[in-house]
């Protein structure tokens, strides 16, 4: 039926306008084609944001008043945690230029999360919101193959994304350190600055939603600029940097071309662990410590300091008990610590006594602690106490029982690392 028409149509084209008018009709055709295409663009990606899950999105029921019956669709009413917002993604269903003012403004507002985008100036975040669409992609999803053409450049709206050199992204879930890509990061523009195929193959952790602007877009509203002149500062950055002295300019922008920035704010967490990390961190603004954690369950001092205060514990828990520790019992403490000859270890034992007596130490746990296990400045005259049955939770550790409470860890600043060091 089709082949009828085809061959009808160019009967009567050739008989009727001639082959200038069949021309123009199929330039026509296509362009029509083309519209039709991006429009349905955002309704495919629509598709695949649907939730299975949402069982019974619309219920309804009869309205006797009006005798009709009254639908509800909860779906136009649901915004999930942390998901790019319904409204939003409506907005970026639709062809650029019917997008208006105040839709590009409140999608400007709502991608203000996105570090990468914040980067940009505020004219170019308006053309950005005004071209960007939605997609949303699931766990293994390869949205970038290694070697192909480059057409589209991409922020991570939600989710993670990994790095990797081959074409499946499969060595993502075997390599134990992969590259991430996290919320608020972008790929994806080294391939669409040079014109060259992409560098590496991208690959969805989990569920990942994206903000993609396509080639058209990136060229017409200048962004390839903006982005060039991202890798000059990250070039020049390192061009002066001792490390890089002895590199071409050449090898340099390899370097570039793999090196990303990222910004992060006042106390927070850069990494938890830099050995375990597969990246080299180069400051090039600010600073930011290195901490240690010391782990105060493996100090002996600390268990012997820990026994050593539990004994004046009533029933309460430790760290009220040390934060109710007056400056005045802190001085005579010192004192009868400072003078260990003088016999102050009966008003130490009169103290203790009254906290036994107490009914709120109906401790459960019993442990015997000889007139030895108490600290030597109280001196040689307390030979032996009652025994104490101590009611907390208890964690093993390798230097003995601790209570619960008392297991815990320091953070112990060694160094801070200033712009133009290395992490
Ligand atoms: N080592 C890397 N770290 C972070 N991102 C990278 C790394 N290598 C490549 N990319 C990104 O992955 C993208 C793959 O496609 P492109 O080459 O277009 O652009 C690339 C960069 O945006």
């Amino acid at each position: 039926m089709r082949r009828y028409m085809a061959t009808y149509t160019w009967q009567v084209l050739k008989k009727e306008l001639g082959l200038y008018q069949l021309a123009r009709d199929i330039v026509i055709m296509i362009r029509v084609c083309k519209m039709f295409r991006q429009g349905l663009r955002g309704f495919r990606e629509y598709q695949i944001i649907e939730t299975a899950h949402w069982k019974h999105p619309t219920f309804s029921f009869w309205d006797k008043k009006r005798q009709s019956r009254v639908t509800f669709d909860t779906m136009g009413f649901i915004a999930e945690e942390d998901h790019f917002p319904p409204r939003a993604i409506q907005i970026m269903q639709k062809k650029a230029s019917w997008r208006t003012e105040d839709e590009i403004q409140a999608v400007c507002n709502i991608l203000q999360v996105l570090d990468s985008y914040r980067n940009f100036e505020e004219p170019l975040q308006l053309l950005l919101a005004k071209v960007m669409r939605f997609e949303r992609f699931g766990r293994r999803r390869v949205i970038i193959k290694k070697g192909q053409k480059s057409n589209s450049f991409y922020f991570i709206y939600l989710g993670t994304v990994a790095v990797t050199k081959d074409d499946d992204g499969s060595s993502a879930f075997l390599d134990p350190h992969p590259i991430l890509l996290h919320k608020g990061g972008c790929f994806g523009e080294m391939g669409l600055l040079d014109a060259s195929v992409r560098r590496a193959t991208i690959v969805c952790m989990e569920e990942t939603e994206f903000l993609v602007v396509d080639r058209e877009d990136f060229f017409a509203y200048k962004l390839d600029q903006e982005v060039q002149k991202d890798a000059q500062c990250r070039f020049e950055f390192f061009r002066k940097m001792d490390l890089f002295a002895s590199w071409s300019d050449k090898k340099l922008w390899q370097l570039v071309a793999v090196a990303k920035i990222e910004k992060f704010s006042y106390g927070q967490l850069i990494s938890k662990d830099f050995v375990e990390s597969s990246f080299i961190m180069f400051i090039s603004k600010g600073s930011c410590e290195v901490l240690r954690l010391l782990d105060l369950a493996a100090s002996p001092s600390y268990h012997k300091w820990v026994w050593q205060h539990l004994e004046l514990i009533d029933g309460r828990p430790l760290m009220t008990h040390v934060s109710e520790y007056s400056p005045m019992e802190r001085y005579r403490e010192f004192q009868i610590k400072s003078y260990p000859l003088q016999d102050f270890s009966s008003l130490k034992l009169l103290h203790l006594q009254k906290a036994w007596e107490l009914q709120g130490t109906s401790f459960s746990r019993k442990i015997r602690t000889s007139g030895d296990s108490l600290p030597k400045m109280l001196g040689p005259k307390i030979k032996s106490k009652p025994t104490q049955s101590i009611k907390c939770p208890m964690i093993n550790t390798n230097l003995g029982e601790l209570p619960k409470e008392a297991v815990v860890g320091v953070y112990v600043k060694v160094h801070t690392v200033e712009q133009g060091e290395i992490l």
